[in-house]
């Protein structure tokens, strides 16, 4: 299996933020979807492996080439879709094709058209008369235009409704058709990922949590739900990333199943989390996990 990025060492600091040194690598052939609660750097990585923000340490392969060497040439190879609107508002989407085309050797006029079609998009429309979730799309079109064989995407699903969230799912799955191609996609939109993300990226507080296959998450967690009394226990309560507590019991997640299944036996429910389960408590159990597992 190819490595279609790899991250050597990459940080990056703020003032108030940084990204950890974080090393790691995503396959060629899947999608690898990036979730993380807010601020905690999906952009700045995705940032960072487009040239957009330099890195303060380490190196950035993207198809086996230096990103910082090679920048230019890796760039024909990839389609980005950002969360900020990058284009010229007085101008007709049919003017920004034609400003934006000439920049790719691979620039293919019918896969534009087609999309524009399939997005409901007129090429006479202006790009400032567009909602949020049309310049979205728009993105998309800019994005898949060019042959591209990776496909980088921060926040693709943001603002779109959820029919067409779904027709967007539908239609990555029809790249990945094309073993050669790839995508990575960022979002807080994790019933997204159970549905066609291959590899889980999980960003928190600028720490790589951890970067696997859904299988390999879904084995590692367990969900446990049964009552308070239980976490009196001290050797209880050591087992969990995060707790929440209620008038009626409580629910954790712990990455030491076998563990908690011979404390608690019968009195506790243990089950499989979503990765919405494993992110929320992730960020609210607050303990070093990243650096548990990294
Ligand atoms: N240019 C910058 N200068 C200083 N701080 C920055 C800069 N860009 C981002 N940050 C900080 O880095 C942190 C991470 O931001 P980032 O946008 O990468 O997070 P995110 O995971 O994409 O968040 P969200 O899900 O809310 O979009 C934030 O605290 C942000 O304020």
């Amino acid at each position: 299996m190819n490595d279609i990025i790899k991250l050597n060492n990459v940080s990056k600091q703020y003032k108030l933020f940084s990204i950890e040194p974080l090393s790691c690598t995503f396959k060629q052939g899947y999608i690898t979807g990036l979730i993380g609660p807010n601020g905690a750097g999906k952009t700045t990585l995705i940032k960072m492996i487009m040239g957009i923000t330099r890195p303060g340490t380490g190196e950035i392969t993207i198809f086996g080439q230096s990103q910082s060497l090679q920048e230019a040439e890796i760039k024909q190879q990839i389609g980005f879709v950002s969360d900020e609107c990058h284009y010229y508002e007085h101008l007709s989407i049919q003017s920004m094709k034609n400003i934006i085309a000439p920049f790719y050797k691979k620039w293919d006029d019918n896969a534009f058209s087609r999309l524009l079609d399939r997005f409901e998009l007129s090429p006479k429309m202006k790009i400032r008369s567009l909602s949020k979730g049309m310049k979205m799309k728009l993105g998309l079109a800019f994005a898949l235009s060019h042959h591209a064989d990776l496909l980088i995407m921060d926040e693709p699903t943001a603002g779109l409704d959820p029919v067409f969230r779904r027709e967007l799912l539908d239609l990555l799955a029809e790249i990945m058709l094309d073993e050669r191609k790839s995508i990575v996609f960022s979002t807080h939109i994790t019933t997204d990922l159970d549905r066609i993300a291959d590899y889980i990226a999980f960003l928190h507080h600028g720490r790589l949590v951890f970067n696997e296959s859904k299988e390999q998450i879904q084995e590692r967690y367990v969900l446990v739900k049964g009552p308070l009394s239980l976490l009196e226990a001290p050797s209880v309560n050591a087992v969990f990333i995060g707790v929440r507590e209620s008038l009626v019991g409580f629910e954790g997640l712990t990455d030491r199943g076998h563990e908690i299944a011979a404390i608690v036996g019968t009195s506790a429910q243990l089950s499989r989390p979503t990765l919405e389960d494993i992110m929320y408590f992730t960020a609210r159990g607050g303990k070093s996990h990243a650096a548990a597992i990294t």
